[in-house]
């Protein structure tokens, strides 16, 4: 099992610093889709030539045009790109494609996917990496959460590791180590604690415990 910690609402030398502080504690750092919309993919750029032996996903949640994204982001120098479920088949195959030729993973975020159990196995037969479930910030502000989601996808998906984010706490990080997903993004209940880096070695040994 491994950590991802999300970085969404820092600037990049932010996020470096941010980084720096728990770089021993995680597995993999996430340029998260704000920072993308506000900083482009040099914060991917930058975040890999500071950190060239940590993995880097960038949080592109891409929709259409797949293979040149990814193609992007790989030069960028990202190891793992998301791709939304939501979108079209035919897109997922594309950044399946253009990911296998630049070395690279695939992500697949199963935000607002309807009929999880469904696409989770289409998806899982696209040859992607991942697959994620995820309550994003609007359903975690009604208090929702990704546990049972994760439940479902852990039934179903043959193929790729499967991945769980949004909200997940210390407090919470139990419950989701219980269902056994390969990959658990936390994002505020790192970046959010007052001893940052205490709060990610207190998940890392969590996670290594499985
Ligand atoms: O992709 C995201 C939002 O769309 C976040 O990166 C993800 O939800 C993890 O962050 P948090 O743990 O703060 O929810």
């Amino acid at each position: 099992m491994e950590l991802q910690l999300a970085l969404d609402l820092v600037n990049i030398p932010q996020a470096i610093e941010l980084v720096k502080e728990v770089e021993e504690h995680i597995d993999i750092v996430e340029i998260g889709t704000p920072v993308v919309i506000n900083e482009g993919l040099r914060a991917v750029k930058e975040m890999k030539e500071a950190f060239p032996s940590l993995k880097v996903l960038a949080d592109l949640k891409i929709m259409d045009a797949a293979g040149y994204e990814v193609m992007k982001a790989s030069e960028a120098g990202a190891d793992i790109i998301t791709i939304l479920g939501a979108a079209e088949d035919m897109s997922i195959k594309g950044a399946v494609e253009e990911a296998k030729k630049q070395g690279k993973k695939i992500l697949v975020d199963m935000i607002a996917v309807k009929d999880l159990e469904t696409r989770a196995q289409e998806v899982d037969a696209f040859g992607v990496d991942y697959i994620c479930v995820h309550t994003g910030y609007d359903l975690q502000a009604v208090g929702k959460n990704s546990f049972e989601d994760l439940q479902t996808i852990k039934r179903v998906v043959k193929n790729a590791k499967t991945a769980v984010a949004g909200g997940i706490k210390l407090e919470t990080l139990s419950e989701v180590i219980k269902a056994q997903p390969d990959l658990v993004i936390v994002g505020g209940g790192i970046t959010g604690q007052t001893d940052i880096k205490g709060a990610a070695a207190q998940m890392q040994k969590l996670v290594k415990q499985g």
